[in-house]
């Protein structure tokens, strides 16, 4: 046992402090404090006691707090967990280069508002366990939830006790819940296939409790997906677009975040005109691209061929062509990207990785880049830095409450013009 004091936040949200010359992380410590902990590992210890709090401690509300692993960073108030959050982001930008980096425009969603999950299942000796995964652990049971949407955290009692019913889930499975506009979407992955009288009792469940679709896939994570029950349309709304999203699609982690990011994209659109072309890559089923149809012309690139079909049959009588294409294999290239007024993107969590340096080249002057992993913002923006771009425009949003999870938008721009209005004192 040792004291440490602790001086930062780790990028996963652990307590950073030094003991002889060596980093130690310390789950549970805030910056600030003083604290008595255990070795674990060369670099990891754990905390036993706090001889000194830091005064941005608060009582963890939750009571699954310390054994669930989704909020780790409960007993740091909300305010200061969103300006780590944004400093994270401004220093990510900072070592990338930027010299002038804007204050961010802050959002943080509210408690209960959380309508994705992914979470494990798993059968216990009396019943079954449905939750989010301990850290490096099985599942805890999610009796309760201070992030999760109620209508989510009430359906997981009957879920369990069907669950239990079920010949497929003899060990462990995943369920991913998307709260959509239509209602629960439900993708059920176990080992083993559902049986006949699976399907039966998962049917009757879908009508019992008003759930538009039920899905299975394996667990193996085979791409493939079975429609184990269908009893309503499933929907979603983007701006003027009514998308019937594929099982299981990426949705944005809730509505307020959606529309935060929504907003500081069209933000940092610059003024176009009907013709303009927007290319968007990235585009999932939609989320940015219906808002930004009403603003120019978009060219949608998405690798996912189900997302992508969800979006194009959606696209009828709006000014949207939707493309399926897998922008690692065949980005596109900068002659192709220059044809636009400007880019948006929203890579996934490892970045634009070869997309960025066609963009980089392209000389477009407007690129709105949404990023949901600052470790992945260092390497595209520095890129963009390289290039002669400037930030114009930041804005952060906390949509993880109380973990280490948070998304960015930034706006790029070479335009000397839009520049000078931003930053009239550096003309
Ligand atoms: C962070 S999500 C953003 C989706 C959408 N913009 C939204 O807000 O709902 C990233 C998207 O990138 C897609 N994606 C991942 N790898 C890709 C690739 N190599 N090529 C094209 N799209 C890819 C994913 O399928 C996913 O839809």
């Amino acid at each position: 046992m040792f004291e440490l004091s602790i001086v930062a936040l780790g990028a996963d949200g652990d307590g950073l402090g030094h003991h002889q010359n060596e980093t130690i992380f310390v789950p549970g410590a805030l910056p600030g404090e003083i604290v008595e902990v255990e070795r674990q590992s060369p670099r990891a210890a754990a905390l036993r006691s706090i001889l000194h709090a830091s005064p941005a401690r608060v009582v963890p509300p939750c009571p699954l707090f310390g054994a669930c692993g989704g909020c780790t960073l409960q007993m740091l108030r909300l305010d200061a967990l969103l300006d780590w959050k944004a400093d994270r982001v401004q220093q990510a930008l900072s070592e990338a280069g930027f010299i002038v980096v804007p204050e961010p425009v802050l959002f943080q969603t509210a408690e209960r508002t959380r309508r994705r999950l992914d979470l494990g299942i798993q059968r216990v000796p009396n019943g079954m366990v449905i939750g989010l995964h301990q850290r490096h652990g099985p599942p805890v049971d999610m009796t309760t939830c201070h992030v999760a949407s109620p209508e989510i955290v009430a359906l997981l009692e009957p879920l369990r006790l069907v669950f239990s019913t079920l010949g497929a889930l003899t060990g462990v499975g995943d369920l991913q819940i998307n709260l959509l506009a239509t209602g629960p979407d439900l993708l059920l992955r176990t080992a083993n296939e559902p049986t006949a009288s699976d399907r039966a009792k998962l049917a009757d469940f879908a009508r019992k409790h008003s759930i538009p679709r039920i899905s299975w896939a394996s667990s193996a994570r085979s791409p493939q997906r079975e429609t184990l029950a269908q009893i309503a349309p499933v929907n979603q709304i983007f701006g003027p677009l009514t998308v019937s999203p594929p099982t299981g699609a990426f949705l944005q982690a809730t509505p307020e975040g959606e529309n935060a990011i929504v907003q500081a994209v069209l933000r940092g659109l610059p003024t176009l005109n009907k013709r303009d072309i927007i290319i968007e890559l990235y585009a999932g089923c939609g989320t940015l691209t219906g808002p930004l149809s009403q603003k120019g012309k978009v060219q949608a690139y998405e690798g996912d061929t189900a997302a992508a079909t969800a979006l194009r049959k959606a696209q009828a009588g709006h000014r949207i062509d939707t493309f399926n294409r897998d922008l690692v294999r065949q980005p596109l290239s900068a002659q192709e990207i220059a044809k636009a007024r400007v880019v948006v993107l929203d890579p996934p969590y490892s970045g634009a990785g070869p997309q960025l340096d066609a963009i980089a080249a392209s000389d477009i002057a407007d690129i709105i880049y949404v990023s949901c992993n600052p470790k992945a913002l260092v390497k595209d923006a520095r890129s963009l830095n390289k290039a002669g771009y400037e930030i114009l425009d930041l804005t952060v949003i906390d949509q993880f409450l109380w973990s280490s999870e948070v998304e960015t938008v930034v706006t790029f721009s070479k335009d000397r013009k839009r520049l000078r209005k931003r930053y009239p004192a550096a003309a």
